[in-house]
């Protein structure tokens, strides 16, 4: 049995994952932490993995608590970016048993949907990207986007695309979006969403749209179970769980 902690467990996502675990075979649920709870509740529960679905200012703190601790983690909280993910590699690489997997997102469809965005970047002079979420989401854009973008950007600056065409002169602030490694983001907040992107490419005379939705919070609980058992085996940093997925 692997026994599993959940931070953020009062939450959408964590109180999700909390069901998944109890219900998965070859799992415990041990501890179920939210905000004001001790994280040394985890090791006193015996916590061999934690699930992290807290806030982005409030994640680094948990890791490296968990690093420091010898507890693996499965991460699915947003607000990574390079500098973070570095600093993780330096703790990791104190304690070079432990294992840490961030993954942008657990639904095996929009894992899918980067991968094939990534795969038709090179072959479009133009791309965008459309993410819709739920209006309580506190970050934009999502994580998904924002890790969909810089696929697509390494996939075209490996092709030697040129930057993606835009005439823009005069515009209102946000009306083009943000950038993210020279790939334009807009961002949609709407009662009755969960999570959806589109990712849209041009060229003369056609586009492509990959759409990924995902319609109930159980769309992520078979990549979170996926990485929670394959952390235990799997030292240092891992980012996407497409790593976990027999892709290719
Ligand atoms: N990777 C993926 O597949 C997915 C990732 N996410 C991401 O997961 C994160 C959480 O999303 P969601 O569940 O919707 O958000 P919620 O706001 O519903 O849940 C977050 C929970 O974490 C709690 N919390 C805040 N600080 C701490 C802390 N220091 N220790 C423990 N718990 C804490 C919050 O408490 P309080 O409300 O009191 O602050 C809240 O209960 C977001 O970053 C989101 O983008 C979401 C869906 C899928
Ligand atoms: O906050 C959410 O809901 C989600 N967050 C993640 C993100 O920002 O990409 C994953 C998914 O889009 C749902």
């Amino acid at each position: 049995m692997i026994k599993v902690g959940v931070l953020g467990a009062k939450g959408k996502m964590g109180s999700q994952t909390c069901l998944a675990v109890e219900d998965a075979d070859g799992l415990e649920l041990v501890a179920r932490l939210d905000q004001g709870d001790d994280l040394a509740e985890l090791t006193k529960a015996g916590a061999q993995v934690v699930v992290d679905f807290t806030r982005p200012e409030v994640v680094m703190g948990n890791l490296e608590w968990c690093i420091g601790h010898g507890v693996d983690a499965v991460v699915g909280t947003t607000g990574f970016d390079d500098e973070r993910l570095a600093t993780l590699r330096d703790q990791l690489g104190a304690q070079p048993a432990s294992g840490v997997l961030i993954a942008a997102n657990f639904s095996i469809g929009a894992v899918l949907m980067m991968r094939f965005a990534a795969q038709a970047a090179k072959y479009y002079e133009s791309v965008e990207i459309i993410e819709l979420h739920h209006p309580d989401k506190v970050d934009a854009p999502s994580g998904t986007a924002r890790r969909t973008a810089e696929l697509i950007a390494a996939a075209r600056r490996e092709a030697g695309a040129a930057p993606v065409p835009d005439a823009t002169t005069t515009a209102l602030d946000g009306a083009r979006g943000a950038e993210v490694d020279g790939i334009r983001v807009h961002g949609v907040r709407l009662r009755g969403l969960v999570a959806h992107q589109e990712v849209l490419f041009g060229d003369a005379g056609e586009t492509l749209t990959i759409r990924h939705d995902s319609m109930h919070r159980e769309s992520f609980m078979a990549g979170v179970l996926l990485g929670v058992r394959r952390i235990v085996d799997t030292p240092g940093l891992t980012v996407g769980l497409e790593h976990f997925l027999d892709l290719d």
